[in-house]
């Protein structure tokens, strides 16, 4: 992070932080105790929306059971306080959160094959099947009226408050910890693509359950300081209503971020309240939580979400501002620029006898339509290799056979001489096959170091990240994606693709959209890239002038079928490929 990034999130902790010690410091002694209660209910249900927070927020997954997690923690702390377990409540609370886990592993699974309304639906199916034990089988304790003690220094009303507001905290700062890490970013590229994170090898079945898992735990911490707060509990303090009210306060606020699961927690807290003081029905908050949720739905993006960004980006336009505008055709460590690069060197090319990337017999049918037949394909080690060929050849399903996106095709995919047949997206991604998309789809909220960090599968010093920024022309890293243009963002994912240094590279498109001379720059970019960064490339273009003067070679394909290959000039000149362009693009004599 740059100095301006650093000091702004060093700044945005440190004002958490205050803020928790001031609530800690002041409330309890000016409140009334009615509103000490209301308090400690908004700080226990800020801890829940933090749950909230990891699987919606982040994880964009529809969850509507987040209630039966918290549920299963209040049930381990009321079960161990009369069981008189060892430890005290500290310990019970860790192990009614770490309790959670499994049950949120277990949600999670269905996930991984389904989305949206249907996973919203099991969701609450689950929750609705806890409903039900829950009221078979009342909470330990309740049956024999054994009570919860709140722990010393916390028992009173106040001390109870200021726990559940270190509690908050501690939480706060872990996942913002994690939230900073590839997992935790790789969250926020599943709620936008989850095509685009395997294809940067993510794995998007783990990335989901660790979601699951996490969200559960946080959710059964805070149903155990529920267990704390009313020293018993009934199966209505969990009741599937509450996930489902809570869910769309989430969508609505967005307590992925603490301010939002503050405010979040707060509107839980005293709806009812403020309800009653307007002499309102109280179903009339869940239609106005209803009403804010749907119009963040649409939007895509939440308060918080919406607020920060904005901030964000008045800090990256005058960022842009300071450093000359987002897209500099050539940058001075770019091609043909005068500052030294320090790029990492090459990785020494192994037996140059075996090609980067070998494709034999591809074949690929959707239906009755034949997309690709038994076609062969080689992109030698160090070479800028071109796919092309008109509007429905087959192009774009050649990249997503090979890098694994495309289940049950025929043939052979070879990288560096390796199978990669049996493997998924992400494996092959990991193992050093990438690809870029014709449509980008990044998540607007990340900036373009995150979104590198992502792209890169490591921890990516952020020299390297900014030198590959200055080679590819795409504006600061500092800056939001919700700031930068579609042109640039392309840039950004081819940027991306070479960061995590793989075999090769499969750039589908990478010019559209892009002015002539930024095309060209491109160009003069992409022919340097195997030598400096050790990355084969097959581009697939539409733009004749970019991939003359960038690829030695090139494969032409029409309806499936390969017509020509071998070198570019050879084969732009060959009547069958001329043929096949006619009328749909020009193929400039060379
Ligand atoms: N998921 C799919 N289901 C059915 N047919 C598909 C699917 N994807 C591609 N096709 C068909 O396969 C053929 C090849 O499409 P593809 O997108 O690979 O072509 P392309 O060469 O990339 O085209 P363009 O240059 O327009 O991107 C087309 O006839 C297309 O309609």
């Amino acid at each position: 992070m740059n100095p301006i990034g650093r000091l702004r999130s060093g700044r945005s902790l440190g004002a958490g932080l205050g803020a928790a010690v001031l609530a800690c410091a002041v409330l309890p002694a000016v409140l009334p105790p009615y509103w000490i209660y209301l308090a400690i209910s908004a700080a226990v249900s800020a801890v829940v929306m933090q749950s909230f927070g990891v699987i919606v927020g982040r994880a964009g997954v529809m969850s509507l059971c987040q209630m039966s997690f918290a549920a299963i923690g209040a049930w381990v702390v009321l079960k161990l306080n009369v069981m008189g377990a060892p430890g005290g409540f500290f310990a019970w609370l860790l192990l009614g959160g770490l309790a959670a886990v499994p049950v949120g592993v277990a949600i999670g699974l269905p996930a991984l094959r389904i989305r949206g309304v249907n996973l919203a639906v099991v969701t609450f199916g689950f929750a609705v099947s806890a409903d039900i034990v829950w009221n078979a089988n009342p909470f330990p304790g309740a049956a024999d009226l054994t009570m919860l003690d709140r722990p010393a220094p916390f028992d009173t009303d106040g001390g109870y408050f200021v726990l559940c507001v270190i509690v908050f905290t501690v939480l706060a700062v872990a996942l913002r910890a994690i939230g900073r890490t590839r997992l935790g970013l790789s969250w926020y590229e599943l709620r936008h693509s989850e095509r685009s994170a395997a294809a940067h090898g993510v794995s998007v079945a783990r990335s989901k359950l660790a979601a699951f898992a996490i969200s559960a735990f946080v959710a059964g911490i805070g149903g155990g300081l529920l267990a704390g707060q009313l020293s018993m509990v009934v199966p209505g303090n969990f009741a599937m209503g509450q996930s489902l009210a809570l869910f769309a306060v989430a969508v609505m606020i967005g307590p992925h971020h603490p301010e939002g699961a503050v405010l979040g927690g707060v509107f839980g807290a005293v709806m009812a309240t403020i309800m009653d003081k307007l002499s309102l029905p109280q179903d009339f908050g869940g239609v106005l939580f209803g009403a804010g949720a749907l119009l963040a739905l649409r939007s895509g993006l939440s308060q918080t979400d919406m607020t920060r960004m904005r901030k964000r980006e008045r800090d990256a336009r005058g960022l842009l501002d300071a450093t000359g505008g987002a897209r500099p055709g050539d940058a001075p460590g770019g091609p043909g620029g005068p500052g030294p690069v320090t790029v990492p060197a090459p990785r020494p090319s192994g037996d140059p006898r075996v090609p980067a990337l070998k494709v034999s017999g591809l074949t690929v049918r959707f239906g009755e339509v034949v997309a690709l037949d038994a076609v062969d394909l080689t992109v030698p080690e160090g070479a800028v290799a071109g796919l092309i060929g008109p509007n429905g050849a087959g192009k774009s399903t050649f990249i997503a056979a090979a890098t694994g996106f495309v289940a049950g095709y025929e043939g052979s995919v070879e990288l560096a001489g390796v199978p990669l047949d049996r493997l998924g997206p992400s494996a092959r991604a990991k193992r050093g096959l990438r690809r870029t998309f014709q449509t980008t789809a990044i998540a607007p909220e990340l900036s373009l170091y995150e979104y590198l960090t992502i792209g890169s599968g490591r921890r990516l010093p952020r020299a390297e990240a900014d030198e590959l920024l200055e080679f590819f022309g795409c504006p600061p890293g500092d800056v939001p994606v919700s700031v930068v243009d579609a042109g640039s963002r392309r840039l950004l994912d081819v940027a991306a693709a070479i960061a995590a240094k793989p075999e090769v590279a499969l750039l589908d498109e990478p010019a559209a959209g892009q002015s002539a001379a930024e095309s060209l720059a491109l160009g003069r970019r992409l022919t340097e890239v195997p030598a400096r960064f050790g990355v084969s490339i097959l581009l697939v273009e539409h733009d004749m002038e970019l991939v003359q003067a960038t690829c030695a070679q090139v494969t032409v394909l029409d309806f499936g079928h390969v017509i020509a290959s071998g070198p570019t000039a050879a084969v732009l000149e060959d009547p069958a490929v001329r043929a096949a362009y006619l009328g749909t693009a020009d193929v400039p004599a060379s």
